[in-house]
């Protein structure tokens, strides 16, 4: 039995709640929205989860100190927008004996740095002595369905494998089955830029394409996202793993995803903000553009898919135009 701190109460946080609550840990889940926590105090269940009724052993708390405090593993579950400012809040009630695991996936702009760069990076600033210890967590696993037990797959990664192995000990009996995986850099730029290619699917289906369509998309996208992985020293293995073709495929097909159900609706004509709005959840492909675009430049490495669906999010294009400019590149061998 462990002690865990769900850091976030969206959907992802709480599916996770409930996998190690029921697998008889200690479970404390904390949300920057208090009005979050009174609901899921009363009802026991999750708004944008339902019919699932969360167990009654998860303790839920308001108090970003006692979320932290004496807690073995600490498992960041904000949007990756929120990971920093978070981070910040914990910083101080974070101890080295903790593992800190993080399931958000996205890039901060402004430094290009992965979310568990950002956690060091925070870490370090606010408590420069401390050695913590940071695991990515990431994989083909949507909430709707890990909140029904359904068998999912997903990776641990960490330099340091002892301790990706505590968290794949940590989901050991669960509908959860874990891999370690030491490219811990690889499998974030995997769960960062898949949320892009999953965008253009969206769009794909938006537009009224077909299958040959999204198979192109997912396949080129992934050689796009391989390439600048590459580039930046990753392994090849984890893009084709469950960190990365694992993800993309599940993100660039399912119902459940938010990132292919936006991209469907810019392909039907809404603008992204008014994409963003229908979906009510974040949208992290929308979010990761500006980082991929600059990694694409400063690593010189050509993303087709990605610019185009970054010309029609945030500059206008129409994406029946970028589709055609797509097919009009000039011909290549693969
Ligand atoms: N939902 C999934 O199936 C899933 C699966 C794997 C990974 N992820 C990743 O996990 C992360 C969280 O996703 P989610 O689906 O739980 O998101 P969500 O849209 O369901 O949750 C949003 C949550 O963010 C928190 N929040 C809102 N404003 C905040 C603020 N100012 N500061 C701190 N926290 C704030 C709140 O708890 C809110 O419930 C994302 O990066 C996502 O890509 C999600
Ligand atoms: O719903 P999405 O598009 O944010 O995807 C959620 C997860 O990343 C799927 O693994």
């Amino acid at each position: 039995m462990s002690k865990v701190g769900i850091i976030g109460a969206g959907t992802w946080g709480i599916a996770l709640a409930r996998v190690l609550a029921n697998a008889k840990n200690e479970v404390t889940v904390w949300s920057a929205i208090t009005s979050e926590i009174d609901e899921l105090a009363s009802t026991n269940c999750h708004p944008k989860l339902p019919g699932v009724i969360l167990p009654d052993n998860i303790c839920y708390t308001k108090e970003i100190e006692y979320v932290c405090r004496e807690k073995d593993f600490l498992i960041m579950a904000v949007p990756s927008v929120f990971v920093r400012s978070t981070v910040a809040l914990a910083a101080p009630y974070i101890d080295e004996n903790q593992i800190v695991v993080d399931v958000a996936k996205g890039m901060e702009p402004e430094t290009l740095y992965t979310m568990s760069e950002v956690i060091l990076d925070e870490l370090k600033t606010v408590c420069p002595e401390k050695h913590i210890h940071i695991v990515a967590f990431s994989g083909p696993t949507h909430a709707e369905e890990v909140s029904r037990d359904m068998p999912t797959t997903i990776v641990a990664a960490c330099r340091d494998m002892s301790i990706a192995e505590r968290v794949q000990e940590l989901f050991e009996d669960t509908c959860m089955r874990v891999y370690t995986n030491y490219d811990i850099k690889g499998v974030e730029i995997c769960g960062a830029l898949k949320n892009v290619i999953a965008l253009a699917t969206g769009v794909a289906t938006g537009l009224g394409l077909g299958d040959n369509t999204k198979a192109a998309l997912i396949t080129r996208g992934l050689n796009e996202i391989s390439r600048l992985g590459i580039s930046m020293g990753c392994n090849l293995t984890t893009f084709v793993g469950l960190a990365g073709m694992g993800d993309l495929i599940v993100t660039a097909t399912s119902e459940h995803s938010r990132n292919n159900r936006a991209g469907q609706l810019i392909g039907q004509g809404y603008s992204a903000g008014e994409a963003i709005k229908k979906v009510g959840m974040v949208v992290e492909g929308i979010n990761a553009l500006p980082a991929a675009l600059q990694l694409a430049q400063k690593h010189q490495i050509d993303m087709p898919i990605v610019k185009a669906i970054d010309a029609i999010v945030n500059n206008g294009k129409k994406p029946d135009e970028a589709v055609r400019e797509l097919m009009a590149r000039k011909q290549r061998s693969e």
